[in-house]
């Protein structure tokens, strides 16, 4: 049964100090550090690229879930690996050769995730399900942090679910206390949080209520499919 992973996005966090930032969510029982890679071309905003993320290792051991969020992933699979990151998840929509590229991600000795925009629709997943360690649909158009929720996502979590019981499934974009219950009902494990953890009064309650949503929800399912 796939259990909660509690990851901050640090793209909310303050990134002149980074790795202060990142121990502070450890904590705070963040389970993963979730790292927005952004090229200024897939998407219309820029961020961090791998020397940014090769010095933030040097400071924790943490699991760095890095979501790149750039054409031509092909071009960075060595780079991650050499900088330390865990999982390589890269768009399908980026992709022209999804299967060749999570062999390559794989050799490189990191876990493999594959992210679906809100509008692409997700039975381009499908083949792919078996050979990957997770998918992340997106529930806000990516680019910036601080965006509202899109609930016509979620059926996309749900249809994920029922294929792939054990799939990692991560959420990502305006989860809060508010949108946690669609997101866990519907099957995401993996929850991606910027602002409704960064900017809490108390981040670590926050974290352990999705923990525990996602947990019982997950448990229910697993009991409905015995
Ligand atoms: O990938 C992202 C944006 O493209 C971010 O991870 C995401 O938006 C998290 O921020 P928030 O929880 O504030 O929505």
């Amino acid at each position: 049964m796939p259990q909660a992973i509690i990851a901050p996005s640090i793209l909310s966090g303050d990134f002149a100090q980074l790795a202060v930032e990142s121990q502070r969510m450890i904590n705070e029982g963040a389970d993963w550090l979730h790292v927005d890679i952004m090229d200024g071309h897939f998407v219309p905003n820029l961020t961090i690229g791998a020397p940014v993320v090769q010095s933030l290792r040097k400071h924790t051991n943490a699991f760095f879930d890095c979501h790149l969020m750039v054409s031509n992933p092909e071009k960075w699979v060595k780079d991650f690996a050499k900088a330390g990151a865990s999982l390589f998840c890269f768009h399908i929509e980026a992709s022209q050769d999804p299967g060749k590229l999570i062999d390559e991600i794989r050799s490189h000795g990191m876990k493999v995730g594959v992210a679906v925009k809100p509008k692409t629709p997700i039975d381009v997943i499908f083949p792919l399900g078996h050979k990957i360690d997770m998918c992340l649909v997106m529930t806000v158009e990516p680019g910036f942090g601080g965006q509202k929720f899109m609930e016509d996502c979620v059926p996309k979590v749900k249809a994920l679910r029922e294929r792939f019981p054990e799939l990692d499934i991560e959420v990502d974009g305006g989860l809060s206390l508010e949108t946690i219950d669609q997101a866990s009902k519907a099957g995401a494990n993996v929850i991606v949080a910027g602002t409704s953890i960064f900017k809490a009064d108390n981040p670590k309650e926050v974290i352990n209520t999705f923990r525990n949503k996602v947990n019982t929800e997950q448990a229910k399912y697993s009991k409905s499919v015995e």
